[in-house]
Parts: structure tokens; C-alpha cells; sequence
């Protein structure tokens, strides 16, 4: 028995996926057999993945899901095509037809819109620093607090949003302030949970100044959660990660936690 499935524009869509199936969709199939899960249920590289084949800018690329990308690709330009013709293949498969006037350029629009949500992708940690570290004799709690927050899901591929606020206790080594905020925006541009989030914030942070603690809290509307699925227009997630001192020292702990808090 044979299905055909109609995108109500008279074309027999199964046929037309067929047709346009994008290089890109084709490796990413080939990476799934080749990354099975292990005999217990878990994949067998549960931190780090590998691109899917050779996709332009990506190739024998280990994405490192605690920290960043361990090369950088030439241009993110160069990823534009494929994606474009995904976007392309999902407006024929919703139905519509990518042909008609308002969605000629829509594939391409979106597959920039893309690019940007995840464009943290393409930094790394010394590029946001820019060496704005600076040595100071200063050993009071330092806060940035309600630092804009724009991520997208790695589950749904649907925004979430919030606010990040940042404190740590320098020794001896402070950090430019705009930095802490654009940490934020390495890691929120990307394929996220917010649990993740929260952490490579902080550890970021370490890394750069090596104070003698960091703490991170993120409070996230998940459009996941919102738009679909449960549907819970008003809940708020919140995680935290505690490194150092805010970790070991309830008060510094506290103190934090007040400053975040207060108005
Ligand atoms: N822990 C965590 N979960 C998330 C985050 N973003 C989305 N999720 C959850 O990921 C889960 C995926 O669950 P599944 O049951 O596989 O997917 P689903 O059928 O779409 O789930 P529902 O959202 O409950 O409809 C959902 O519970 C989402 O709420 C996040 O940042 N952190």
C-alpha cells in the first residue's frame, strides 16, 4: 500500500521531501548510525558529539557541551545553503508552498535568524575577554545582576528567555563588567538547557579570574513550556551553580542571594 500525503497545493509532498532532501539532512542521518547508544541505554559520547559529516565550516568539528568549540569555522556563512534548503524542505512538509511571493525568501531569512540564535557557537572564551582582565587589590563581592538572557532550547528548538545574575569574590584579579554580560551571550547563543547555562557561566568566570568564588542564578520562561506542551503561561525556572566560597560559606552565600533580590 502506498500513502500519498497532499500539501494542498496539488503536490505529493512525500515525493517532493524526497526530491529535496539537503546533503545536510543526509549526513546528519549517517552521524545517527554511527552514534548509537551503548549496550545501557546511554550515548556513547554523552558530553561531546562530532559534526555530522562535513558540513562546510564544521568538518571533524567536537562539540563540547560543558565548554565550547575546540576550532573555530572559517565563516558561518558557509552553512547557509544547507540550512536554507531545510527550511525550505519543513515549509513543503507543513504544507505550505515555498514558491509563493511571502515565503520566497523566508527560508533564507530564517536560516540567518538561525545563525544568529546560535551564534555563540563561533566564540570562545578569549575572544569575549579581549583581555579587559585587570589586577586589583579589591576582595568585596562584585554583582551583576539581571543581565537579558535570549537562548533556544536544545529540546524543542524554542526560545527561552530571563534573566542571568553574576557575583563573584575577586583575588586580586577583576574582570571588565560588560565581560560578565557577554559571557552570558557565549553561551546563551547556543543549543542550551538552562542547568548548563547556569554552570558555564560559572565556570567561564573562574576560568578568567580565578576569584575565590562564583556564583550564577538564571530565572527562565521556557516558550516550550508556554506555547505548547503543559502550557504554563506563568511559571519561572530558577538555577543556580555555587563555586567557592559561595558554595562552602553560607553567608557569602546570603549576601548574594539579597543583593540579587533587592530592587
Ligand atoms: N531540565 C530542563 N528541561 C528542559 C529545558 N528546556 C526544556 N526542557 C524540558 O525537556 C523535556 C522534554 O521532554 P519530552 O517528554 O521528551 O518532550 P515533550 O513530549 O515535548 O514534553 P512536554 O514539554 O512535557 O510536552 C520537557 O519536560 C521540557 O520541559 C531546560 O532548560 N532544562
Amino acid at each position: 500500500m502506498t500513502t500519498t500525503v497532499s500539501n494542498g497545493n496539488g503536490t505529493d509532498v512525500v515525493s517532493l521531501l524526497k526530491k529535496t532532501k539537503p546533503p545536510a539532512l543526509k549526513k546528519l542521518a549517517s552521524w545517527k548510525d554511527e552514534n548509537e547508544f551503548d549496550g545501557t541505554g546511554n550515548p556513547k559520547t554523552p558530553r561531546t558529539s562530532t559534526t555530522p559529516g562535513k558540513t562546510p565550516g564544521h568538518e571533524n568539528c567536537t562539540f563540547h557541551h560543558d565548554l565550547e568549540l575546540d576550532h573555530k569555522p572559517p565563516t558561518r556563512e558557509a552553512l547557509l545553503p544547507d540550512m536554507t534548503d531545510s527550511y525550505k524542505m519543513l515549509l513543503s512538509a507543513l504544507g505550505e508552498n515555498p514558491e509563493r511571493q511571502g515565503l520566497l525568501k523566508t527560508p533564507e531569512r530564517a536560516a540567518k535568524a538561525m545563525l544568529f540564535f546560535t551564534k555563540g557557537y563561533d566564540q570562545t572564551l578569549t575572544d569575549v575577554l579581549n583581555d579587559a582582565v585587570f589586577d586589583e587589590d579589591h576582595d568585596e563581592m562584585v554583582v551583576v545582576k539581571d543581565i537579558e538572557m535570549f537562548s533556544m532550547c536544545e529540546h524543542h528548538l524554542v526560545p527561552f528567555y530571563g534573566k542571568v545574575s553574576i557575583g563573584y569574590l575577586p583575588k586580586n584579579k577583576i574582570l571588565g563588567l560588560s565581560k560578565l554580560a557577554r559571557i552570558v551571550e557565549m553561551f546563551s547563543r547556543r543549543l542550551q538547557v538552562q542547568e548548563r547555562l547556569t554552570k558555564q557561566i560559572a565556570v567561564a568566570v573562574t576560568q578568567a579570574i580565578q576569584p575565590a568564588g562564583v556564583a550564577v542564578v538564571i530565572e527562565g520562561v521556557h516558550m516550550c513550556m508556554v506555547m505548547r506542551g503543559v502550557q504554563k503561561i506563568n511559571s519561572k525556572t530558577v538555577t543556580s551553580t555555587m563555586l567557592g566560597v559561595f558554595r562552602d560559606d553560607s553567608k557569602t552565600r546570603e549576601e548574594f542571594l539579597n543583593l540579587v533580590q533587592s530592587k
